[in-house]
C-alpha cells in the first residue's frame, strides 16, 4: 500500500508580516524552521521513496529540514514550478489588513478564497488546480502505482486545490478549507490508488 503526504510549508517571513505571498520568493522564519522539523518529528514512522517541492526556497528548505529530521537526506527531491503557491499577482507584496481597509472584507475574502476570483493580474484557485493536478497525474500518480510512498511539500493554494481533487470536496468545502503553516495530511492508498484512510498529524 502507497501512502501520500502533503504538507504545507513552515511559516515564512511574509506570513508572519501578513503579506499576500504567491511567488514572492521568501524565506522561512526560525518558527517556520521549527515547524519544519516538527513535520519531520510527526513523520518519523514514515519511510518515504520519492519527494517532491516547488521552486520557492520556503518549499524547498522545509522538505530539506523534514528529511534531515527523519534521516532521509538520499530521498530523491523534485523541485519544479507546477507546484509553486497561487500566483497572486497584484496583490503580492501588499499588506493583508491595508488591502482589506482599501477594498472591504467582501471584496478580499473573494480574491484569498473563490475558487473561480481571480485577484488582479494573478491566478484563480481553479487554474492553480489545474496545473497542480496536471503534475500531480503525470508525476505523482505513476509512482503510487508502483507503490513508492511520496511526500509532497507545497503552499497553503497548492495543497487546498489538490486536496479538493483528491478528497473530491465541493467548491463551497475548498473556499473553506485552512491548512496551517508545517500542516501534515496523510492519505494511506490502495494498489488501485482509492483513500483508504485520511488523516492529518
Ligand atoms: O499569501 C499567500 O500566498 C497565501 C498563503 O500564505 O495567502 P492566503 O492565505 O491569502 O491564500
Amino acid at each position: 500500500m502507497a501512502f501520500l503526504v502533503l504538507v504545507r510549508h513552515g511559516q515564512s517571513v511574509a506570513n508572519l508580516a501578513n503579506v499576500f505571498t504567491g511567488w514572492l520568493d521568501v524565506v522561512l522564519t526560525p518558527q517556520g524552521e521549527d515547524e519544519a522539523r516538527a513535520a519531520g518529528t510527526k513523520l518519523r514512522d514514515f519511510h518515504f521513496d520519492q519527494a517532491y517541492c516547488s521552486t520557492l526556497v520556503r518549499s524547498k528548505r522545509t522538505l530539506e529540514l523534514i528529511l534531515a529530521q527523519l534521516h532521509q537526506d538520499t530521498v530523491p527531491v523534485h523541485a519544479t514550478d507546477a507546484l509553486r503557491e497561487r500566483m497572486y499577482g497584484a496583490l503580492q507584496g501588499l499588506n493583508k489588513t491595508e488591502t482589506v481597509l482599501k477594498y472591504g472584507q467582501e471584496q478580499v475574502n473573494r480574491w484569498r478564497r473563490g475558487y473561480d476570483d481571480a485577484p488582479p493580474e494573478g491566478e484563480t484557485l481553479h487554474h492553480t488546480q489545474e496545473r497542480v493536478v496536471s503534475y500531480y497525474e503525470q508525476e505523482i500518480v505513476p509512482q503510487l502505482r508502483l507503490g513508492r510512498h511520496v511526500l509532497v511539500v507545497s503552499h497553503g493554494n497548492t495543497l487546498r486545490a489538490l486536496r479538493m481533487q483528491l478528497e473530491g470536496l465541493s467548491v463551497a468545502q475548498v473556499e473553506a478549507l485552512e491548512i496551517p503553516t508545517g500542516g501534515v495530511r496523510v492519505y494511506i492508498l490502495t494498489p488501485e490508488l482509492s483513500i483508504s484512510r485520511m488523516y492529518d498529524l
